[in-house]
């Protein structure tokens, strides 16, 4: 019968978002489990690197969420057509990526926090949203003829990144019609509609 999926990450948008944008796309069911922060030093021994998000398959755990979110996409066609497409994805993916890992989310220090958050937004972040607009061009999506979970990824990192600096949106008009055309899917429409609303 159908496979049980079980999805495990805090109550955040964060690294889990993208894997719930596949799921909302693919129209799988899936259990959206989100661990109380209370819980979460009782859960962290039972996992097996000790990071979420994790993903369960009838039994069988995937960790690293851009694993987790690859094996979806090409389980659901969206990770591009040929290996080559899929190398692009993966490439815009992990560019996006490189600069999301880059902010000290877990920084103990507000001081240094802020500082260095408002540094990366503020100085690096417009030479990526530069190069993405570049690479995008006049095109409806970033690989391909038809959407990929590079889109989603730059929907659900864009998000975050606007959240923390609004005016990001001043520049580099085709990257940020993109996310519009993202969001316009009826099925990532419906899921950012009926999500719980957090900040990050
Ligand atoms: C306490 C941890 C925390 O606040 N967050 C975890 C990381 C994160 C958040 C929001 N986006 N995001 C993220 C998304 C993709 C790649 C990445 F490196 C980071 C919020």
């Amino acid at each position: 019968t159908m496979s049980h999926y079980k999805l495990t990450y805090f109550n955040l948008r964060g690294r889990g978002e993208i894997i719930r944008y596949l799921f909302a796309y693919s129209g799988i069911k899936y259990e959206d489990y989100r661990i109380e922060w209370a819980d979460w030093s009782s859960i962290k021994p039972t996992i097996p690197f000790g990071k979420v998000p994790i993903l369960e398959i009838d039994g069988v755990i995937i960790h690293q969420s851009l694993a987790i979110a690859r094996y979806l996409a090409k389980e659901n066609g969206v990770a591009g057509k040929t290996p080559l497409e899929q190398a692009l994805v993966d490439a815009i993916v992990d560019t996006i990526d490189d600069f999301m890992s880059m902010l000290p989310w877990a920084e103990k220090d507000h001081d240094v926090k802020q500082r260095v958050f408002d540094d990366l937004l503020t100085n690096t972040a417009p030479g990526l949203l530069q190069d993405l607009e570049k690479f995008l061009g006049n095109k409806n999506w970033l690989v391909g003829e038809s959407v990929t979970w590079a889109d989603f990824y730059w929907d659900v990192c864009s998000t975050t990144l606007l959240s923390l600096k609004s005016d990001l949106e001043d520049s580099n008009p085709n990257i940020w019609v993109l996310k519009r055309r993202v969001q316009a899917l009826p099925a990532i429409a419906a899921w950012i509609q009926q999500r719980p609303k957090t900040i990050l």
